[in-house]
């Protein structure tokens, strides 16, 4: 075992402190891992960093060696009282006791400074609510670099026309881009987990080219209806997403009309699979749909 691995599980030991399942608690157990983390999320001198879960402190330590101040979240009470206790933490890091689920992102921007830079060993419990957690906060983020299961990370930057390909795909696609830096074995962790992880970078800086105003509602209703019956046809599910106002069951036919009308003219073949549909595809919908609506009203 290496000298952080023992260390983890020492700290864990001597503090009555059992890895918990429901907080993803698979603490790093190798320093140069952690300091690869910091190196990919090209962390700098001037930095202020918010980490998403503390834990033992693996990868903190690195990042408040490379950044100015790290503003570190951490669920667990008894963790946190472990770094009170010990009083490990150096002094330019903020130990904060919060779900960072309940986190109002303005008011992190309030402490750390616009543009946000996040790292974290994500605990997988959240992955999934914490990337649709970034993409509505996109606005107040430069980069996330994270760690995450690699079915996750396989999603998230997922080609068209492939099963991963989903709405986290386009979604975060509509925002940002995402860069695959590097891959870990369960070996890298305690405890260690059942698949390998993946760390990627998100960079909120680095969008899609302009597509010019669209009504970004619409499309994430959009992305997600089709997507809801991915093996349907984008006609089906689309007459069927509630986007015309007409509810009547008799009107039915109305909405298919609608439905094919929005498609013809985003250039979108009725019979197509959403999954074979480009983030700009969606868009072009969206503003098709839109302009069929103010026809209607
Ligand atoms: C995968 S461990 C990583 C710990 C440490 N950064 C490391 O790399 O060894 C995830 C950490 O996130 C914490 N955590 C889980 N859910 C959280 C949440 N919603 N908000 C803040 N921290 C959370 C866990 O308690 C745990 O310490």
């Amino acid at each position: 075992m290496s000298r952080y691995g023992r260390f983890a599980h020492d700290a864990l030991k001597n503090n009555q402190l059992t890895p918990k399942k429901r907080f993803g608690q698979n603490f790093l157990v190798h320093r140069e891992t952690a300091e690869a983390i910091v190196r990919a999320g090209k962390v700098t001198a001037s930095d202020t960093i918010v980490e998403v879960g503390v834990g033992l402190g693996a990868l903190t330590l690195p990042l408040a060696a490379a950044a100015n101040h790290v503003y570190g979240y951490e669920i667990d009470s008894g963790i946190v009282r472990f770094h009170e206790q010990q009083k490990d933490l150096p002094e330019n890091v903020t130990l904060i006791h919060q779900d960072i689920l309940k986190a109002d992102f303005n008011e992190i921007v309030q402490k750390c400074g616009a543009g946000l830079k996040i790292l974290a060993n994500l605990p997988y419990s959240i992955s999934n609510p914490f990337i649709f957690k970034l993409i509505d906060n996109a606005h107040l983020i430069k980069s996330a670099t994270i760690m995450l299961q690699k079915e996750v990370a396989d999603r998230l930057s997922a080609e068209v026309n492939t099963k991963d390909y989903g709405v986290p795909t386009i979604l975060l696609a509509s925002v940002a881009t995402v860069d695959r830096k590097l891959t870990l074995k369960p070996a890298e962790f305690h405890p260690r987990p059942k698949v390998d992880s993946v760390v990627i970078t998100i960079d909120f800086t680095g969008g899609p080219k302009q597509t010019g105003p669209y009504d970004y509602t619409l499309f994430k209703h959009i992305v997600r209806s089709t997507f809801n019956q991915r093996r349907k046809t984008v006609i089906n599910t689309l007459s069927r997403a509630n986007l015309f106002g007409v509810t009547h069951k008799e009107d039915k036919k109305t909405n298919k009309e609608l439905a094919h009308r929005a498609l013809t003219d985003a250039g979108i073949a009725p019979s197509a699979r959403p999954e074979t549909l480009l983030f700009s595809d969606f868009v072009r919908l969206a503003v098709c749909v839109e302009k069929l609506q103010k026809e209607a009203k």
